[in-house]
């Protein structure tokens, strides 16, 4: 049994892949250390993420366009796909596994509105324990089955005091905590052949499709839902002190939570537009009380999702309409 990453951590066993501990090599170094630390570029070499590809669009007789990843409870994005065709996490080569409630486990390919599109009906995140790259890796997958624009979602606190539960928050920055602790999914030797050793952030979250969605709320009548703000991903599985979010609230963040970020870096990496948005499944406290209503937990989080999942599912559709419109 390998000790690396590759091979261990939730959903355990390396599914017929990339570990050179199958081929017979012995776990250890010189120092006869027995875990071998691995650059996480190395978990998920281009090869790998091409077999993957290729699984997803032979399997679908499709190359879809715009990459949508379901948040916590927001599934149902997904469940709008017309003619889908779904892969089972399990079932696809070298995928990880959804180990959260709320996170199906699923890849659903199909169209919606007109678009070609593949939607994760579940992610994968830090806390599960798979390293950064890999929860950002079906981003990569997504480019090369032919994605240009990624629609990420996500469930957060809201830390903005102007933010109420059930508001939308379209993403247009982020702090990256993860980061200022020196993680990152694009740690290791770069492939230049999904983007360069050093990617620029700044405005990595695509202006013209924030403005079409404010246009869309204004349509949809609930502008007054709908906030532009920054988001922050912290490590999880604990929800934050107080002492936390205040930190964060002064370091300008809106609304936190656990992912997100690593996927839009590596989707910004590869050259991706980029569309994000937080639904505000809950309120922050930044003051020490005794209410228990000031604890976040994830019933709450995913009662919220459920009743705001149609006018998220409204809004992402119509927006995917305007962009396969504007490119008809
Ligand atoms: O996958 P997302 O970021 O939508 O899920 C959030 C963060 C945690 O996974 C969970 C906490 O309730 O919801
Ligand atoms: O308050 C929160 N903090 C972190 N992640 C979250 N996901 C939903 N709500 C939260």
């Amino acid at each position: 049994m390998c000790s690396r990453d590759c091979c261990s951590g939730p959903g355990g066993s390396n599914r017929g892949n990339t570990c050179s501990d199958k081929k017979g090599a012995k776990a250890g170094s010189l120092t006869g250390e027995k875990i071998i630390p691995t650059p996480q570029s190395l978990l998920y070499p281009y090869e790998v993420i091409e077999e993957i590809a290729d699984f997803i669009t032979k399997g679908s007789g499709m190359r879809p366009k715009i990459g949508i990843i379901c948040g916590s409870g927001l599934g149902s994005l997904a469940d709008m796909i017309q003619d889908p065709k779904i892969f089972e996490y399990e079932k696809i080569p070298n995928f990880p596994v959804s180990t959260v409630e709320g996170h199906a486990g699923r890849l659903v390919v199909g169209t919606l509105e007109g678009a070609t599109v593949m939607a994760m009906q579940g992610r994968f995140h830090f806390y599960e324990g798979y390293p950064l790259a890999k929860c950002s890796m079906p981003v990569r997958v997504m480019k090369l089955c032919g994605v240009e624009y990624l629609f990420a979602t996500n469930a957060a606190g809201g830390i903005n005091p102007r933010f109420a539960v059930g508001d939308i928050m379209l993403m247009h920055d982020h702090v990256n905590m993860l980061g200022f602790a020196g993680n990152s999914p694009l740690q290791g030797p770069n492939d230049p052949r999904f983007g360069p050793r050093f990617p620029a952030l700044v405005n990595s979250y695509n202006k013209d499709l924030i403005n079409k969605a404010i246009e869309i709320a204004k349509a949809m009548g609930i502008e007054s839902n709908i906030h532009v703000g920054v988001y922050s991903c912290l490590g999880g599985p604990n929800y934050e002190t107080i002492a936390e979010l205040k930190a964060l609230r002064m370091m300008g963040v809106d609304a936190v939570g656990m992912s997100t970020v690593h996927e839009v870096i590596t989707a910004r990496h590869c050259d991706m537009k980029v569309f994000a948005f937080s639904l505000i499944t809950n309120k922050c406290a930044t003051e020490y009380s005794d209410k228990k209503d000031d604890e976040a937990n994830h019933d709450e989080v995913m009662a919220v999702a459920k009743n705001r999942q149609k006018a998220c599912c409204e809004l992402v559709s119509r927006l995917i309409r305007e962009i396969h419109l504007a490119s008809a």
